[in-house]
């Protein structure tokens, strides 16, 4: 990247650097956060009291029932200029790439899918208009399974605001930085972190590059948490210290009209406000946008032979109600030692009754010598065969092994319990290598009996 991180700024690039310049946080994954931009502005020993502190409306926003379990509740008080039921209607407005569950467009595909990266667009595209659905599963009004999107943009969100009611977006920039003004307060995420909006809180993407290209998984299921660690123990893989809230930062424009544009039940809905809805001047709570740098991942792994499941690189986890069985895991293949012993040390050939989605932030894949590229994809669907391709296979078979560091590259899998069903456009799509199969030809018969 780096053409305009430099040089002149064009598309607010310049002030949206200038905003991400030295952020604070709160940290702590799932804590109670508690902040406010202006001192006074959160009332003391209650949430709703009879007059809220300086004018300030006072709302509750829930991400889970109000009565599951402590451990597992979300819920933040925002105290706000204006509260948010002060809205005219939403309109339905076109979709454009975004597609939501049930997927029906075509028929689930055995086959194994690869695609180099998204293009990005020509034409001015925000975040928003950039979303590229490439497939998922289960169903929005059931709130359970999820969906995958490439985004690909070339400007900032401007007068609009997105906000997605059916679920929450797990965003892995790949290629740019974004500035996320959330209703909490802002966020910076760079290729190598990645960004969390809850579901239901306002947000305006704005880029820190001229160009901005990732992934976003977007869970429809139960929010994101961080995995148990059993007898790793208390300590290792995402440390709940190194995830980043945001504080309060509110937008008090005058009479400003902005377009909040609502993903709910798998449309798109609009209604113009007016005044920014990015206007909470405190809140507290745990129910928060986060942002995690993935190089902080502490990689646990073998240090004896064989080389582990990739469950034990999982960042974040969705869970069902079966324990163990994933709605979606996060999972994270960071720089790490590899130091088997007599181990074939890359992804071992599998079939998995989980659906694996790739993506590579940057460098190289130990699976895979070459076609998996930086801001591509992969997708093996449930039961589908993969594993190295022919070059890797034969150079990890022959290769001396000794203490390797495996540090060039950065890829992520969205792995999920249903098959992903893929859109007619990324099936389609141009960028789709058609070619994928042949990694695995040429995979010599040695056996001699
Ligand atoms: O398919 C992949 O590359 C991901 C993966 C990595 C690994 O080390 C073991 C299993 C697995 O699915
Ligand atoms: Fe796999």
């Amino acid at each position: 990247m780096g053409s305009t991180r430099d040089g002149a700024g064009d598309n607010g690039v310049e002030a949206a650097r200038k905003a991400a310049e030295a952020l604070t946080y709160s940290s702590g994954f799932g804590n109670e956060h508690v902040s406010e931009a202006v001192p006074g502005a959160l009332p003391v020993g209650r949430n709703s009291p009879q007059r809220a502190p300086l004018g300030l409306y006072a709302e509750q926003l829930s991400g889970t029932a109000f009565t599951e379990p402590r451990h597992h509740n979300r819920r933040s008080w925002l105290y706000r200029i204006r509260p948010s039921a002060a809205h005219p209607p939403f309109h339905r407005i076109d979709s454009r790439h975004l597609r939501s569950a049930p997927f029906t467009e075509t028929v689930p595909d055995p086959n194994r899918l690869r695609w180099s990266p998204l293009p990005v667009p020509q034409e001015p595209t925000d975040f928003l208009d950039g979303l590229v659905t490439v497939g998922g599963n289960g169903d929005v009004l059931q709130r359970s399974g999820m969906a995958i999107h490439w985004y690909a943009a070339n400007r900032s969100m401007t007068d609009r605001v997105f906000s997605d009611a059916d679920g929450e977006l797990l965003i892995v920039p790949q290629h740019g930085g974004l500035l996320l003004r959330t209703e909490l307060g802002l966020l910076r995420a760079e290729p190598g972190h990645i960004a969390l909006v809850p579901r239901g809180m306002r947000f305006r993407v704005e880029l820190l590059d001229a160009e901005a290209r990732g992934y976003v998984c977007e869970n429809y299921g139960q929010p994101f948490r961080l995995p148990d660690l059993g007898p790793i123990g208390a300590n290792g893989l995402a440390n709940a210290r190194d995830f980043l809230a945001p504080v309060a930062a509110y937008e008090d424009d005058g009479d400003r009209q902005v377009e909040v544009v609502n993903k709910f039940g798998g449309n798109l809905w609009t209604a113009t406000y007016d005044h920014s809805p990015l206007d909470v001047v405190a809140w507290h709570g745990n129910y928060v946008p986060y942002v995690y740098d993935l190089h902080r991942f502490n990689v646990i792994g073998s240090i004896s032979y064989d080389h582990p499941d990739p469950s034990i690189f999982t960042v974040l986890t969705s869970p069902t109600d079966t324990p163990g069985l994933a709605s979606v895991d996060f999972v994270v293949f960071a720089p790490r030692w590899l130091v088997g012993e007599d181990t074939f040390r890359p992804p071992y050939f599998h079939r998995n009754v989980m659906s694996e989605f790739m993506g590579l932030v940057e460098g190289a894949y130990d699976a895979k010598a070459e076609g998996f590229v930086p801001g591509g994809s992969s997708l093996h669907n449930m039961m589908s065969a993969h594993g190295p391709d022919r070059e890797t296979f034969d150079k990890a078979s022959a290769a001396e092994l000794k203490p390797q560091k495996v540090d060039d590259g950065l890829a992520f899998m969205f792995e999920t319990r249903w098959p992903v069903v893929p859109t007619a456009q990324a099936l389609h799509a141009d960028h789709r290598q058609q070619d994928y199969d042949a990694v695995w030809q040429g995979l010599e018969r040695h056996f001699r009996a």
